[in-house]
């Protein structure tokens, strides 16, 4: 990728340490971890790009690598903390307290896995996010069951709740179904090379054509500020109990095989060729659906209203609509400049720098990082942050 700034080459020579404490701050950081340095923020390279690169000792090279997860927008000021040696912390400078907090992952079991994958240098972001509150709800169960119409009724109830992730699929779009909205609807070349570049959580061949959950899709729910749902297959919800996102797992089961067949011949949006593929599915995905530690909890579908609030019940609907509100950090405001940050305890003591007097009791923030969960590709939960 061409010659390193001279100052930069200088700096990178002259050794930054792994010591776990402030490394740098400004439009671009450097972390060094073992031979390679990592470097986050603008590069300029004629043309001023916002990424992550590495430069290589051994090689004496820079590596731009493949960046999974979804990015944060790109910043100016940061400031870049090296934890555990196998992620940095970046603190994003003016931004609001729900967005400054982000990791980029670079030696976790994920960029392990994805580096043997993809065969090449992986890098992952993941945001941090204040709580436990975002667990995804994945619900499973043979087609016809109901799980659609169980899903609608609960983001119709509860709007601003929860929101749906959409999948892709190279299936026909039904009629009434809208493209980005129901499914995103996509060719089969470009999906398959989506998921060799790593967009997706999940993906399975289901009934015949190719379905997967991005990263982008379960993303944008928690951007939204709301709990993510996902409607799919057993196979995607193995792999999805496989992968580091915590989620709930819900499987949905018919009252009687006849029954469901019953339900997937009214609702009348298959060929016959079509329902007898989903029938003969829907045998194996009900023995699957028994496997002992898949699924957290399981739903049968017979009274439709009393299974739906069977659902609202196992989520814990009632205590939340009686007021339990979580805390958000949003609530606690912006965090402007960022000027050291320090490791005491466990605890990560970010000061920051004010010129507004009385918010001077302000600029002192711990973000504790112990009961950390989750992480790339998705998002770090389990963070606390309050004022000192
Ligand atoms: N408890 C119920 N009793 C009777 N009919 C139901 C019940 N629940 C759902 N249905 C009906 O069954 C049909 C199938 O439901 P739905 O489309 O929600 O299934 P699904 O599990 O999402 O299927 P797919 O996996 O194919 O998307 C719909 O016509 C729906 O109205
Ligand atoms: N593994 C995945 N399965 C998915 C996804 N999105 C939907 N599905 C499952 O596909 C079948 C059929 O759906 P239909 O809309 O064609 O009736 C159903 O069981 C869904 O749960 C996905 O992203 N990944």
């Amino acid at each position: 990728m061409g010659e390193a700034p001279a100052s930069l080459i200088d700096n990178l020579q002259g050794g930054y340490t792994n010591v776990f404490d402030l490394k740098s701050k400004g439009s671009q950081t450097a972390t060094v971890i073992g031979s390679k340095t990592y470097v986050i923020g603008w590069g300029n390279d004629g043309v001023e790009t916002f990424g992550v690169r590495v430069f290589d000792k051994c090689t004496n090279e820079w590596v731009i690598p493949t960046v999974l997860g979804t990015k944060p927008k790109p910043f100016k000021g940061h400031l870049a903390v090296l934890l555990n040696q196998d992620r940095i912390l970046v603190v994003k400078e003016n931004s609001t307290f729900d967005d400054c907090i982000w990791f980029l992952e670079v030696d976790t079991e994920y960029i392990r896995q994805q580096k043997k994958k993809l065969e090449t240098q992986v890098v992952a972001w993941s945001r941090g996010v204040i709580g436990d509150a975002e667990k995804p709800i994945v619900i499973s169960g043979p087609s016809g069951v109901g799980k659609g119409t169980l899903i609608n009724k609960l983001m119709k109830d509860f709007p601003t709740m929860f929101g749906f992730s959409v999948s892709h699929t190279t299936r026909a779009p039904r009629e009434g179904e809208k493209n980005h909205v129901h499914y995103h609807f996509t060719e089969r070349s470009v999906m398959e090379q989506e998921i060799k570049d790593g967009k997706f959580l999940e993906f399975a061949s289901v009934h015949g054509n190719l379905y997967g959950t991005s990263t982008e899709a379960v993303d944008a729910v928690a951007d939204a500020g709301k709990r993510c749902i996902l409607d799919i297959d057993v196979q995607g919800a193995r792999c999805m109990r496989d992968s580091h996102l915590e989620a709930i797992f819900i499987f949905v089961c018919p009252p009687s095989f006849e029954e469901l067949e019953k339900r997937l011949r009214a609702r009348g949006t298959e060929m016959e060729e079509q329902i007898q593929k989903r029938l003969r599915n829907a045998k194996t995905e009900l023995e699957k659906g028994r496997e002992p530690g898949l699924f957290d909890h399981m739903l049968v579908n017979d009274d439709f209203n009393s299974c739906y609030e069977n659902l609202k019940k196992l989520l814990g609907l009632d205590e939340a609509v009686n007021g339990a509100s979580c805390h958000s950090s949003s609530e606690m405001g912006y965090l402007p400049l960022v000027c050291s940050a320090s490791e005491s305890d466990g605890k990560i003591l970010i000061v920051s720098e004010t010129l507004e007097l009385e918010k001077a009791s302000q600029n002192r923030i711990v973000l504790d990082l112990s009961s950390i969960k989750g992480g790339a590709p998705a998002r770090t939960r389990g963070l606390n942050m309050y004022f000192a």
